[in-house]
């Protein structure tokens, strides 16, 4: 691990390093922000998951996190969004919603992308054991992330209960199996067989839930892909009908953007604070 960068922020730090991940075989970069409270003992982690096109800087730059981060004490950390370098295949258009930049957090299964694309495993496994070995953190770890980052929050937090106190997202892709870039995705990654699409997809995964993480959701009604891509109507009627308690707001004029994030995210912090403090 190698650290690219450091800057003092609300007297924390927000770091960036590279490293080299061996479930996706390529080297990787991640974000990380440490609350001052860092300094003097471990504290908990939010695993932000962006969306398609992004990077580890968007959120870090964008999203305004740091300054109420800060105040509760919650570390950060801001994966890339796919496994990138030489040797690593993209969709062969070169389209932004699928290969580089788009990894929709899936272990594919299908040639030319099983070598790389596997960014379920090292989001919930070999990232969180790189940060817990490297940095004074816990191992309490919330998730939160956007559109298909959102989708990623979800699905990884619902898919693996034990390992997180809460999940949030913002304009999530709710319903994967059922979207343009999911469909594309999902199929490219793991085959025309959609049995294995469902362990992937938000509101399955909502409609079976065995155990319940608090799940709180913000979506702008201004948002280009509301309709088509994001249909936060699938999760909440799959909500309805397992009873699971979710939270969902719509936001009367709020886009896509990070703009949108930055006006909210404050809101997520002090919700993941609370369950990240109670166990
Ligand atoms: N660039 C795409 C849209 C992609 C997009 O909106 N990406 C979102 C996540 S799904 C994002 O966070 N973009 C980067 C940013 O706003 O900083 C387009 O041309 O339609």
């Amino acid at each position: 691990m190698e650290k690219i960068s450091e800057y003092k922020c609300f007297g924390g730090r927000q770091l960036q390093y590279t490293h080299r991940s061996e479930s996706l075989s390529c080297d990787m970069r991640f974000g990380i922000y440490l609350p001052p409270q860092a300094e003097i003992q471990n504290v908990p982690v939010l695993y932000w998951l962006s969306g398609l096109t992004c990077t580890d800087e968007n959120f870090t730059q964008k999203a305004g996190a740091q300054r109420v981060a800060a105040e509760l004490g919650i570390a950060i950390v801001m994966p890339d969004t796919s496994p990138r370098g030489d040797g690593v295949p993209d969709d062969e258009n070169g389209t932004y919603d699928f290969g580089l930049g788009a990894g929709f957090y899936v272990n594919a299964t299908e040639a030319p992308w099983s070598d790389h694309y596997r960014m379920y495993d090292y989001t919930v496994k070999e990232l969180p054991e790189l940060i817990e070995a490297e940095f004074p953190v816990t191992e309490m770890r919330a998730i939160s992330g956007h559109s298909m980052g959102g989708h990623g929050a979800i699905t990884i937090g619902l898919n693996n209960p034990e390992r997180y106190t809460s999940i949030s997202a913002f304009s999530p892709i709710c319903h994967p199996m059922d979207c343009p870039w999911g469909e594309k995705a999902l199929g490219n990654y793991l085959g025309s067989d959609r049995t294995t699409w469902a362990k992937h997809d938000a509101s399955e995964l909502v409609r079976h839930a065995e155990k319940q993480l608090p799940l709180l959701v913000d979506q702008g009604l201004a948002d280009n892909f509301l309709v088509e891509q994001l249909k936060p109507e699938t999760l909440e009627a799959a909500a309805a009908e397992s009873g699971y308690a979710l939270t969902l707001r719509r936001q009367e004029g709020y886009d896509h953007s990070y703009f949108f994030i930055a006006s909210f995210i404050e809101e997520h912090l002090r919700f993941h604070a609370k369950y990240l403090a109670d166990k």
